[in-house]
């Protein structure tokens, strides 16, 4: 019996694709079958399984999580939808790639293992002169295969890429989510309903490229593409998942229904935020002022101190100015914090 024939069966009874990618943590051999209900189940590698249906589609949807291991409600919405998808509880209209991006760094409870796996993308996993390492590695595998779902599924069709996370700390705002920088490319009014219907009304709007999943995937292929930060992180086991019901409902409305109906779309129902600006960690000495405690989106005076990176102190020079993502033990030359300010939507939007 080949090893792709013992992990089959198993995963055939039990759906239990999470399980399988943690025991195989970097590796695991291509593989596939096809449900009763006519869905073909292809296993790419460890952590990236595709479902395409038998009815015809109209989107390719990306689903990851675990790019961050120890953000662990993504992943146990991601699970559950797999197991449901594979004992045939969940028919599926619409094809599918999931991703647990990083099983080790999930078995050891971290946010990675040697490397920020979302500094990793859009080419930045392969630098001259940069020793490659098992999460490197991974980026470049994880493009190849969302460009290969992509391209499998064809050119005029809506794809989207939702790269599902939760933040270290707690936030003013419960859910929000990143807009990739778009170039110049309107925003969406449809995006942001998918997105209020999973419970986030909250989006800051990214204004330059950057080296993260969900920016990969709108770049370089045109899919709408949020990172989508779900709450806070916590250890397996001690998620409220009551907390995350809108968000599990609209993506099984988004993978099981020919086409998913929003409401009509009012700005007055989101809070929208300019990314105002990226500070790096670029010294050992590196700090903030405000505690370990202070949330996402708590806002500062014009003139208050934020941050202080060596002899370099940055101070808000917008009034209400607020800090997204502080983190001062990030990698030297890693963003340390992201400050934002509030947005009115004027035009750009479609
Ligand atoms: O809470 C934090 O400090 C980070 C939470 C997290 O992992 N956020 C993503 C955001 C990615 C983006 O900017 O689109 C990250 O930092 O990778
Ligand atoms: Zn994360």
């Amino acid at each position: 019996m080949t090893a792709n024939s013992e992990y089959l069966n198993e995963l055939q009874q039990q759906g239990d694709f999470l399980t399988l990618s943690r025991n195989n943590e970097w590796h695991l051999a291509p593989s596939a079958f096809t449900l009763s209900n006519g869905t073909t189940v292809t296993i790419h590698d460890t952590g990236v399984i595709e479902f395409q249906p038998k009815c015809a589609t109209t989107i390719d949807v990306v689903l990851s999580s675990a790019i961050h291991g120890n953000e662990t409600a993504p992943i146990e919405i991601c699970d559950e939808l797999i197991k449901r998808i594979i004992l045939g509880d969940l028919q599926l209209a619409q094809r599918v790639l999931f991703i647990f991006g990083n099983p080790q760094s999930i078995n050891i409870d971290k946010r990675f293992v040697e490397e920020n796996l979302n500094r990793l993308f859009n080419g930045h996993h392969t630098v001259e002169g940069v020793k490659m390492n098992n999460e490197r590695t991974r980026a470049a595998k994880l493009e190849q295969y969302v460009s290969d779902f992509y391209q499998r599924g064809g050119q005029q069709r809506e794809r989207c890429h939702y790269d599902l996370h939760t933040a270290i700390r707690g936030s003013k705002n419960d859910k929000f989510a990143v807009y990739p920088f778009l170039h110049g490319k309107p925003w969406k009014k449809s995006q942001l309903q998918f997105l209020l219907s999973c419970g986030v009304n909250t989006v800051l709007m990214m204004k330059s490229p950057a080296t993260t999943f969900s920016y990969y995937s709108s770049f370089v292929h045109g899919a709408d593409s949020f990172t989508v930060e779900l709450g806070q992180v916590k250890p397996f086991g001690e998620n409220d998942m009551s907390r995350f019901a809108k968000t599990k409902a609209t993506l099984i409305a988004l993978i099981s229904q020919k086409e998913v109906i929003y409401e009509e779309f009012d700005a007055s129902d989101f809070e929208l935020f300019a990314v105002h600006r990226s500070i790096n960690r670029t010294e050992h000495d590196f700090s903030f002022p405000f505690s370990d405690d202070a949330e996402n989106f708590t806002g500062f005076s014009k003139g208050d101190l934020l941050a202080k990176d060596g002899q370099t102190c940055y101070y808000a020079d917008v009034e209400g100015e607020a800090i997204i993502f502080p983190n001062a033990d990030v990698a030297l030359g890693q963003r340390a914090l992201l400050t934002v300010i509030p947005l009115q939507l004027t035009d750009n939007i479609i």
